[in-house]
């Protein structure tokens, strides 16, 4: 690794005892506005596991003596199940990707919701948490919103964590160790200290956040990264360790897609090189046996920095 980056695995990365709730609360009292805590579940049928989170959430960060969070969004992904109701009846406010800027039709994918979410939070700390979680515990919230209340100069911290996969307690991150470590490694080699650069929970300033373009599929977490670092540089940025991190895992096939979404990302990163084709053909056994190929689209879509848009610079304008 470079030098530098194990300077920055010194300064920049903890664990999420370092910081005490008490502390939080009290950095939180001390920031003022710039310490409103907004956080958002980006959920595509997630009825099984979206209610516990949420009642977590607010069973312990959002209460009279621990009032960390001010705000709790799951942001509905097109959802055929009940997720909506279960979250809703949880205590979360629920938004479904139709009902914000109506006048972009809403694309599918996770980072079309967590660049909506920015539409309708108002919190200057924004933090994203998957709804596949299992065993969810809170400490991932205060894990990595803590530095962000305690280091003025941070920017965006990352949950790190063991991937369980399975009853395994540890094998999960595949697309990570398979796609995102060597790409980050190779083309990226300041960030290569990030232990779960393409994990679903981490915290950032919207400051940041509205500089950002989002990738509007599973490339977000890569693309957000990367673009992180350009924008402020990697001493801005952190990570927490905050234990072990269970949740519902993907066949093959559905992970080759979000490689492939990561893949196109980190190209549209690179230097401008030829055009690629979005398009991923995988195979499956067909009914006479022989192996029938299935072509799927990869995303190319990204929404430009919220900050751009005129409907977002008016609210914040207002508020
Ligand atoms: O189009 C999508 C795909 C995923 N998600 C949510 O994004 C999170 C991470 O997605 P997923 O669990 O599919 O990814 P994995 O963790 O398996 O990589 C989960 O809360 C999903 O419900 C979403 O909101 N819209
Ligand atoms: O880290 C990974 O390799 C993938 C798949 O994890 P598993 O192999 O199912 O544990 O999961 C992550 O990747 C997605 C793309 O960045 C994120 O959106 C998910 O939040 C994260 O779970």
């Amino acid at each position: 690794m470079l030098d530098e980056v194990d300077r920055w695995l010194e300064r920049r990365s903890w664990s999420a005892v370092d910081r005490p709730l008490p502390r939080l609360l009290a950095a939180k009292r001390a920031a003022g506005p710039a310490g409103r805590v907004s956080v958002v579940l980006p959920a595509l049928n997630e009825e099984a596991t979206v209610g516990d989170i949420v009642a977590a959430i607010r069973r312990e960060l959002m209460t009279e003596e621990t009032p960390l969070v001010d705000e709790l969004v799951v942001m509905d992904s097109g959802s055929t199940d009940r997720t909506s109701a279960v979250a809703a009846a949880a205590g979360a406010r629920v938004v479904h990707r139709d009902d914000v800027l109506p006048r972009l039709p809403a694309l599918p994918g996770k980072g079309e919701v967590l660049w909506r979410s920015l539409m309708v939070t108002s919190g200057e700390i924004v933090c994203f948490v998957d709804a596949d979680l299992r065993d969810f515990d809170p400490a991932f919230v205060s894990g990595i919103v803590g530095p962000l209340l305690t280091e003025p100069d941070l920017a965006l911290v990352k949950a790190m964590y063991d991937r369980a996969i399975g009853n395994a307690p540890v094998g999960g991150g595949r697309v990570t160790e398979l796609v995102a470590r060597p790409l980050i490694n190779l083309y990226w080699p300041q960030l290569a200290g990030f232990v779960q650069p393409l994990g679903g929970e981490y915290a950032a300033r919207r400051s940041l956040l509205e500089r950002l373009s989002f990738p509007v599929g599973y490339g977000v977490e890569l693309g957000l990264l990367v673009d992180a670092l350009r924008t402020v540089g990697l001493d801005a940025l952190g990570q927490v360790d905050v234990g072990v991190r269970k949740h519902r895992n993907q066949d093959g096939p559905a992970l080759g897609r979000m490689a492939a979404a990561i893949y196109r990302t980190a190209h549209a990163r690179l230097a401008r090189g030829p055009l690629i084709r979005p398009e991923l053909t995988q195979f499956e056994r067909g009914p006479d046996g022989s192996f029938v190929p299935r072509t799927h689209p990869v995303d190319t879509e990204e929404r430009p920095p919220m900050r751009t848009v005129p409907e977002y610079a008016a609210r914040r304008h207002a508020a």
